[in-house]
């Protein structure tokens, strides 16, 4: 591919007659290029020269049948819906431009056409209609040829085209790249007779290029949530080694046999670095096209068409049985694909060591995050408060190439909208009354290079989303008050407890963010539903606060043991830590029984408010002029929030409350301007 030089991107109309002049010579033979001929266009012409195309040339050919224009939009679909309603508009803001906008494929046939009504009418007389080719190799010099020819934006104006019937007319085209891989799937040309040149139409190509862009890979997003959920039971199946190729013929998924399976079986393709299989992609009849032919590791009899929900392919999934695999892992390899589960016990990937679990639900969403890890998608935790969802937001970023880069969480609920907006984007000195002098980095900034990771995505106001959208999209940030634009890269990670689709069906979550933040998402068990979880962390916790509060040797008796493992856990592991740390502290003995327990756990209290917060609550009381209950409650948290200057994260820890419990609270005695303020003084 090419780069225009800058400088060069511009035609310049004030040049043409010396332009002209500059054709007419390269006609006659002269191969000393014109200063007034652009290197871009003098190119072009050679490659026109080498290709035999005639310079006479009154108009491109006539256009292809109807019937094969209709196959060929079939053929293209995905690119005519996309650009659709960006034609539609361009059928109203073209109006008496003088301008026609073409949507052309890679062949550079036009597939359609909208704009200026009477210059849809000149335009037939040169053949610039659909079902015609514009490619350089047919009508010489030309914007949708070159564009296609050299990969960028290309203006070319009157004496600049190559073949003489075409000199009336100026155009500006780009290529469109596909938002995966940036393979060039289509080309956008707004053109009009000479006298409608304009500087601007090589902007509104290229800003049309990229709105087809984004809506492409809205859709390939989609398309791979519905290609992840439609393919879901299979990934219970813990025996076969599976990949999960998407329409494109990209692996999305696999699970960890796989790769040690196509290893032994010859196959050049590593997971932790994919590529496409070719011939894995599907093609307009759902099939896949096959061309080239299937790698020689793989038989077809493994592969396993994937269907959404209206029938159509979404993907297909790669099969490796297991008798095969072990015939062809041989010693070590083999036993250990057959004997051992997934992940072995203590055996945590690096980046989740801090996880303790003996789940194997737990065990395999670990897995998947950790294979997860490795690529720059966004990810979705999902699961109750307390479960764990910033350990696996630590742990994903520790296993990411970001590793190096800044960790940066900001949790979403409990603030209000102002606040969440300047946290997240920054704002610039002087950008509202209040804000901090020198003005101040938001945390998107804050990642760059990093990991930003949003809990309680789910409470992000409707509006603040689009903003936040279009920073994935186009990795750039404005601060508040700020109308230049400064380049971000970052890893999002959101988390939730709530159903985010049930969020969107009910409009108070947009689709296109949800989209775009749940292009994979990881699923986090609650407590009471992990086998053998609750004696494991137990014991891990007594460890960690018997060392931390110098408590010597202590243990926890059966009997405690029991009764932890009977309770519901509502508060999940954050409640269990409380817990065993409040039962350790409460008991002289090296092994504590049943009497230190609070009372809910012991079943005899119909107490609203936890140990852990009754505690806290009664810890930082003492001093206070409590009224009501609910009036100490909102002073604690006022003064956590002073003490930890707005840090709620501490201030949770300093309550021993769970931050989503805390954010509830801030909302419910409307302490948001409190945070607000500690926080900007
Ligand atoms: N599997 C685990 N092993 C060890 N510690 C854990 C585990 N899961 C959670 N924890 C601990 O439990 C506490 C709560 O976990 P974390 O903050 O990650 O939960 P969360 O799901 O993000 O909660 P919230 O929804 O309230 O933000 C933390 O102290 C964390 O270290």
């Amino acid at each position: 591919m090419t780069r225009v030089p800058e400088g060069q991107m511009f035609s310049d109309p004030g040049s043409d007659a010396a332009v002209m002049a500059a054709w007419e010579r390269f006609l006659d033979g002269e191969s000393r290029p014109s200063d007034s001929l652009r290197a871009l266009v003098d190119r072009s012409w050679q490659r026109c020269q080498e290709q035999n195309v005639d310079p006479d040339k009154r108009s491109a050919p006539p256009p292809v049948d109807e019937s094969m224009l209709e196959s060929m939009k079939e053929h293209h679909g995905e690119l005519l819906q996309a650009s659709a309603p960006i034609m539609a508009c361009a059928r109203d803001f073209l109006a008496e431009t003088g301008t026609v906008m073409a949507l052309a494929d890679t062949s550079c046939t036009i597939l359609t056409m909208e704009g200026d009504n009477p210059t849809i009418g000149t335009a037939e007389s040169i053949h610039l209609l659909p079902g015609v080719s514009w490619s350089e190799r047919i009508c010489g010099t030309n914007a949708i040829g070159t564009a296609l020819a050299v990969g960028e934006p290309v203006q070319i104006h009157s004496a600049e085209h190559y073949c003489a019937g075409i000199k009336r007319w100026t155009c500006s085209a780009t290529v469109i790249r596909h938002p995966h891989d940036g393979e060039i799937i289509g080309v956008v040309d707004v053109s009009g007779l000479s006298e409608s040149y304009s500087r601007q139409s090589l902007a509104l190509v290229v800003t049309t290029a990229s709105r087809i862009e984004n809506k492409i890979a809205m859709r390939e997003m989609e398309r791979r949530y519905y290609l992840l959920e439609a393919s879901l039971q299979r990934w219970s199946n813990g025996t076969d080694g599976l990949v999960l190729f998407d329409r494109r013929g990209y692996p999305v998924r696999a699970n960890e046999i796989a790769q040690a399976a196509m290893t032994s079986l010859g196959a050049d393709l590593d997971l932790s670095a994919p590529r496409r299989v070719t011939a894995l992609a599907i093609g307009d009849n759902g099939e896949l096209v096959r061309t080239p032919a299937l790698p020689a590791w793989l038989r077809p009899e493994w592969l396993e068409p994937v269907y959404g929900a209206q029938g159509q392919r979404l993907g297909t999934l790669l099969v490796l049985p297991l008798p095969r695999i072990g015939r062809a892992i041989s010693g070590e390899g083999a036993r250990r694909l057959v004997s051992e589960p997934a992940v072995a016990a203590n055996d945590m990937p690096s980046g989740f060591t801090s996880i303790i679990t003996r789940d194997p639900a737990l065990r395999e969403a670990v897995r998947k995050a950790d294979q997860l890890a490795r690529s720059k998608v966004p990810v979705l935790l999902l699961g109750e408060t307390g479960v764990g969802k910033e350990e696996f937001a630590q742990g994903l970023h520790k296993a990411s190439p970001f590793r190096d880069g800044p960790y940066v969480a900001l949790n979403c609920g409990g603030l209000s909208r102002e606040l969440l907006a300047s946290e997240l984007f920054g704002y610039v000195d002087g950008a509202f009354t209040g804000a901090r002098r020198g003005g101040m980095v938001g945390k998107i900034e804050a990642a760059n290079g990093g990991t930003l990771f949003l809990d309680e995505i789910g409470e992000m106001p409707l509006d603040l989303q689009p903003h936040l959208l279009r920073v994935l999209e186009q990795s750039e940030i404005y601060r508040l008050g700020e109308n230049v634009p400064r380049k971000v890269s970052f890893r999002l990670i959101a988390a939730t407890h709530r159903d985010l689709r049930k969020e969107v069906a009910d409009g108070r979550f947009r689709m296109d963010f949800f989209y775009r933040v749940a292009v994979t998402s990881v699923r986090i068990p609650p407590l009471r539903d992990r086998v053998g979880d609750v004696r494991e962390l137990a014991r891990h916790f007594v460890e960690r606060f018997s060392k931390q509060h110098e408590l010597g040797l202590r243990r926890l008796d059966e009997e405690l043991l029991a009764r932890l493992e009977s309770y519901s856990w509502p508060g999940n592991v954050r409640e269990l830590r409380n817990v065993v740390e409040s039962v350790l502290l409460m008991s002289d003995s090296e092994c504590v029984g049943i009497d230190a327990l609070p009372p809910e756990l012991l079943g005899m209290a119909d107490s609203p408010v936890s140990a852990p917060v009754a505690t806290a609550l009664g810890a930082l009381a003492t001093n206070a002029p409590v009224g009501s209950i609910a009036e100490g409650e909102a002073e604690l948290i006022r003064r956590a929030i002073a003490a930890t200057h707005g840090n709620l994260t501490r201030a949770a820890r300093e309550l021993a409350i769970a931050k989503s419990t805390l954010y509830q609270k801030v909302k419910l005695y409307g302490l948001e301007r409190d945070i607000g303020r500690v926080r900007a003084g």
